[in-house]
Formats: C-alpha cells, structure tokens, sequence
C-alpha cells in the first residue's frame, strides 16, 4: 500500500520536476496552468495523508524556479517565496476560518486586494535611491541578474524620488502587456518563427534574453507588489500604505489595489475583477489577498515556502487540455475552405468548449497538429477558442495527418490552393450551396445586374424560403411565389419583378462581373468583354489567350479557366441567357473603345470632382495604365490640389501635366 503510494508521489515529483523545467528554465511550458495545478493537489493531497513521505525536496516544499548557467547568480536579501492558492470559495473559506484560529480573534480583517498579474517575479535592489540590479526569483533564495535587461523597461525608474530608504529591495512582477503580446505574435507568426504560448512565457523569455536591446524591443511593464528590505526609512504599518509609499517613490503599483474587509470584501473584488478580466490591457489569473496589518502578518507567519497572510484565489482556467477527436471542413460564403477541429469537450475560460477554430492549413501545420493529439486549447473572453499547441509527449501511435480534402464537402466540387495564400477554396463557384448567397447578392448588385429591390436581406429569405437556389432561379420568381413573404405588398412584389425585368438588358462587360470569377472586378470584366466580344469565345479561352490580355497575370487568368471549366458555371450561364439575359452587340471593340492604350498615366493630389479610385477607373477603361510613380515612361499626369514631388519630378522630366478640369474636358471628349 505505501510503496503504491510513494511509487505515485515519486511519479509526480518527476512529472512536477519536468514540468518546472520547461516552464522556468525554457519558458515554454508543454502543459496549461490548470494541468501543472491538478498534479500539484494530487501531490499535495497524497503528502497530507502520509506526512512520513514528505521530503524537503518535493515542488510542495519549496519556490520552484530554476537558475540558468547562462546568467550570473544574485543571492536576495530576504528570499523570494509562493503563494499558496485556492480555487474556489469553499478553500477560501476554509483558509479564512485558518486565519480567526490562527489569531485566536474575532476581529475584523481587512485585507488590500490586487491582480495576480500573470508575469515572473522580480526584485530590484536600489542604493541611496539608484537601480544597483535585478534578479529573478531563481529557487528563491538564488535569482538570475538580469540588471541589463530590466534597465531597459521604461516604467521602471533608474532613480527613485521623494524620501526613499538607503537601502530598498522592491518586489514586484514584469508583463507583457496585451497588446505588446499579440504584436510579437503576429510578427512571430508573418516570419515563420515560433510563437509564444501565453503572455507569461513571453515576458519571462524577453527578460531572461541575454541581450538586452532585444528586451529592449518588447514592450514589457511592471507592477510593484512588496518590499523585501528597507533600510533607513520608515515604513509604513499597513500593506497598502506601504504600497502608497512605493508609489511616492516613483515605482508603478497596479491601480486595481484596494483594501476591502473580511472574506466578503475579498469576494466582491474577485467578481469585479474577473467580470473585468477581459477588459484590462494585461493578463491575470486570479487575485491576491494580503492581510493588510503588518503586525498581524507578523504574528501569521511563514509555511514553507509562502506567507500564511497571503493567498491566490486563482480564476477558472483559460487553458486546457484536451484531445483533438476530427477536423471537419466548412465552407464559407466566398467558398474558402476552412478546417475545424472537434474536440473531446472541455471545461475552458468558463464554457464547456467542442470546437476550435483552426483558421487554415498553414495554421495545423504550423501547430504540427494530427488528429488523435492532446492540444492545449485557449478561450479568452469572448474569443473563439483556440489551438495553442500539441502535447507531443502525449501522441498516440495512431495520430492521423490532416489532410485538405480534394472535394468540397458541400457542393463535391473541386478544391484548390490559391497560388501564395493559405487558402483553399471550392471552385464550385455559382453551384456551391455554401457559396449561394454571396454569389446571388453579387449578381443582383448595382455594379453587377443592378436588380432595384433585391436586396441582401430579400435574398437571404428567398435562399431560406427555398425560392432561390443559384442566380438563375431569379428569372423564375413570380408574383404568386413572393406574395406571401413578410413585409412584400402587391405593390413592392410588382417592383421586383419589373425590376428584374428590366435588368435583363445589360452589357456583356457588367454579365461577366456579374458571374462573381475571382479577383474579376469590373475593369477586367470590361477588358476581357472588349477582348472576347462574345460570352461564347470567353467561355473558352484557354490560359494563354487570356494572360495575353493586359492587366490579366497568371492567378486571374487561371481562376476564369478554372470557373468555366466548371461544367455546372456552364450551365447557368445557358440557363441566364435562355431566361433572356442579352446585351448589344460590342461595335467598336479594342482600340477605338481604347484610344488611350499603351499610355501610362499617374495620379497625384486632391481631386474635387471624382475620386481617385474613379479617375483611375476612367483612364483603365479607355486602355491606359495607371502607374504610382513617376519616371521616364510617364505619359502623363493628372494633378489634382496640392501636388507635391511628383509634380515636380514630372515637370522636371517634361511630361504632360493635366488639370482636373483639362483631364475632365479630354474624357468627355472621348465619350
Ligand atoms: N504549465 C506548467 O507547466 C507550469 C509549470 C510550473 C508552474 N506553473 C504555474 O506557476 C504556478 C506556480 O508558480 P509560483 O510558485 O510562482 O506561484 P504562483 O505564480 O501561483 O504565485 C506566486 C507568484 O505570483 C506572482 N504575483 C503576481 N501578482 C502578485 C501580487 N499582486 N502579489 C504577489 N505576488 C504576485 C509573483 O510572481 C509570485 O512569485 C502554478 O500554479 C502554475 O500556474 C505552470
Ligand atoms: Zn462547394
């Protein structure tokens, strides 16, 4: 029985050990908070029912941290300790009642509450009010010098002010806040390298770097919680004036502090903060209470390795492990395909969580992540939950690779990968169930067939209703089919139809936008209608043809192929004509409807008639290029209201210089 019992405390101990290891040493921790805080109860609890198979090494009895070779050793003045924790309101109130018998009175305690802010302890040595160095907490009684580093962190003053002690050991915890955390993530992801798990491991890696204009460059701040040492100055006999003082010197304290009375005063503060949680710009996991007497800290004492005065009340987990089950494909409105993963369901950042978002295949395989993991998942706030990384000592054997599938699991369309992107998408196109109402909305739009009346909302409910399934089913819509519908009076039924009637007449350029090809806006569609002349002749252009058409490169000629190769896209288009879909015959293709052609033109300064975008669009049309800057091959420019170097540079180089006003008259001119 008891070697079954020190078997499980000596697996533990190591597991812990392990665990420590990556979390202080390599600030990459492979396990979530919540894991590590489930073996050390297991732990704890194990040891409370057998005292003998105690040992002064266990991660029970002493401040857990280790020292790194690769930074000089600091001994504190006074050691560094823990916390001791409780994760809910039966242990507070069970350390509470600890506290009355432990003082054997029923006064009334106040205690100053604070953020346990989620960073690395330091503490930070000041000689006759100059920064002399900084330490981490190490094992806590040896820290790491990281002087050079911390020197570097704005907020934390070189000098102290007003009447500060000879000599002061000030404790407090360096972050990364929020923002600077999603920064260096972003950026850590646009270069390929690896991200930080949480901002915690993202501070204690920046501080403990060995040079220290890379600390420099990450943002990290400090709040100061306790004093350590102080000599040759009072200090005052409550912890939160005590704080107030270090405030006055000019050391940051967080401004959450606040002294409150008994266990209710504490609990209070806990459902404000945590209510707050999301809202504040650093990471928390709880809140501290701290006896604010400093005589009745005294008389409260030490246990191993943590004050009797003080205690974590730790918040629910925004961290989990889990196991990923499957990744599922969802297809969304512009066809992109996106995986999901289903998870063995989890109690997570205050929600029973199934699903996480995993963005894309760079994403999984960027995460390394096979079906059958443990995965660490994070919910924050409101934020869809997340994959943050793989437990890989955890794979099972028969961990399966995620694979995109071939066909949309949709429409069974083909799937493919965008040149350079992450995304894959389904070339269902128009026939794509997922892509039906972004598709249809895109046919009826202003620019496109410009359907008066319907609208995207109108859209959405004839999808619903089963009225509309692709773009063709609009010719099909008739007065007895509508009528019915919420908010559709005869009259406004009647205004839809004639609209739709009428919209039948249009250009061949605004049907071929209409179709909703990828990346075919409305110049192209306007060049490759001048080019083609005929929707037949476009329909089977091959690559080659259409990379020959100016302004068409390689990814959009590519995607009008793969859409027309599309036998359903065929179909529809049959279908639209045959409803009676028809445009004039193009007279005058190419260079007449072009008289700009080869000609490059740039932009500069405020116009008053048009936008830019629209002037641009102009010139496009009428076959010129439209380049941002100036040289040689300028044909010419059109300079709007305060133009600067630009017009300079092309008066220098003598090219043609056009007014608004000039440029409005050649336009119209050419209409
Ligand atoms: N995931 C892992 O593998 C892993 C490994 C080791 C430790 N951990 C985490 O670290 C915890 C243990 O670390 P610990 O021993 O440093 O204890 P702790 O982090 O629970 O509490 C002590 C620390 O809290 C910090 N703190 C923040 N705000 C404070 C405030 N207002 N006043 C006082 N202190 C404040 C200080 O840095 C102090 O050293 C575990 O509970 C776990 O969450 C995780
Ligand atoms: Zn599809």
């Amino acid at each position: 029985m008891t070697l079954d019992i020190q078997k499980q405390i000596d697996h533990l101990k190591a597991t812990i050990e392990d665990y420590n290891y990556q979390y202080y040493v390599l600030d990459n921790p492979s396990v979530p908070d919540a894991e590590y805080d489930r073996l050390m109860r297991e732990l704890k609890s194990l040891e409370n029912a057998h005292p003998e198979l105690i040992t002064a090494d266990s991660p029970t009895q002493k401040v857990s941290g280790k020292l790194d070779n690769s930074f000089q050793p600091i001994e504190h003045l006074t050691p560094m300790l823990s916390l001791d924790n409780v994760f809910n309101i039966e242990d507070f109130a069970a350390y509470q009642q600890r506290l009355h018998n432990r003082l054997k009175d029923d006064a009334v305690l106040a205690f100053t509450c604070e953020p346990k802010l989620d960073g690395l302890a330091i503490s930070i040595v000041y000689r006759n009010g100059l920064l002399e160095f900084a330490a981490t907490r190490g094992d806590g009684k040896v820290g790491e010098d990281v002087t050079h580093n911390i020197r570097t962190i704005a907020s934390i003053p070189l000098k102290l002010r007003g009447d500060y002690p000879e000599l002061l050991d000030v404790r407090g915890e360096v972050f990364m806040p929020k923002s600077a955390f999603e920064k260096i993530n972003q950026d850590a992801i646009e270069q390929g390298v690896k991200t930080f798990a949480n901002p915690r491991n993202a501070a204690a890696g920046s501080l403990r770097q060995l040079d220290p204009s890379i600390t420099a460059k990450r943002n990290l701040a400090v709040y100061f919680y306790s004093i350590g040492t102080a000599e040759g100055q009072a200090l005052a006999d409550t912890h939160y004036q005590r704080l107030m003082q270090l405030k006055s010197w000019g050391l940051p304290v967080c401004p959450e502090v606040k002294v409150v009375e008994e266990a209710q005063g504490c609990l209070t503060y806990y459902d404000d903060i945590l209510n707050r949680r999301d809202q504040l710009p650093y990471e928390i996991d709880g809140v501290v209470y701290k006896v604010n007497t400093i005589a009745t800290q005294q008389v409260l004492g030490f246990v191993a390795k943590a004050p009797r005065w003080a205690i974590a009340h730790k918040f629910p987990a925004q961290e989990e492990l889990t196991r990923l089950l499957a990744v599922d494909f969802q297809v969304g409105r512009t066809g992109a395909i996106t995986p999901v993963a289903r998870l063995e369901p989890v109690f997570v950042g205050g929600v029973t969580v199934s699903n996480a978002t995993l963005h894309n295949m760079d994403e999984i395989e960027r995460l390394g992540v096979k079906v059958g993991d443990t995965v660490i998942i994070r919910r924050a706030g409101d934020v869809i939950p997340q994959i943050i990384s793989v437990v890989l000592e955890r794979r099972p054997d028969n961990a399966a690779d995620v694979n995109i599938p071939e066909h949309c699991p949709v429409c069974a369309s083909e799937v493919e990968r965008e040149p350079d992107q992450a995304i894959y998408r389904c070339t269902g196109g128009l026939v794509c169930d997922a892509q039906k109402k972004q598709a249809i909305k895109h046919y009826a739009s202003r620019k496109a067939m410009d359907i008066e009346g319907l609208g995207d909302k109108l859209i959405e409910l004839l999808c619903d209703k089963k009225l509309l399934g692709n773009v063709t089913d609009i010719y099909a819509l008739s007065k007895t089919s509508i009528i019915n519908l919420e908010r559709m009076a005869e009259k406004s039924a009647d205004n839809l139809l004639s609209a739709i009637e009428k919209s039948k007449q249009t250009t061949l350029a605004k049907f071929i936008y209409a179709l909703g090809i990828r990346e075919v806006g409305e110049v192209t569609a306007l060049n490759l209608a001048n080019h083609f002349l005929e929707i037949e002749r476009l329909v089977e252009a091959s690559q080659e043809q259409l990379e020959s058409i100016k302004d068409i490169g390689e990814v959009v000629a590519h995607h009008i192929v793969a859409f027309f190769a599309n036998e359903e896209n065929r179909i529809i288009i049959e279908k639209l004509l045959e409803a009676g879909v028809h445009w004039p015959t193009i007279e005058n293709p190419d260079e007449d409807q072009q008289p700009l052609l080869g000609q490059t033109w740039v932009i500069t300064g405020t116009l008053a008639q048009m936008k830019r975008a629209e002037a641009q669009q102009k010139l496009q049309q009428l076959g010129a290029k439209v380049s941002g800057s100036v040289s040689s091959k300028t044909f010419a420019l059109l300079a709007g209201e305060s133009a600067g170097s630009k017009l300079n540079k092309a008066t220098e180089l003598g090219i043609k210089i056009y007014t608004e006003e000039e440029f409005v008259t050649m336009i119209s001119s050419i209409n």
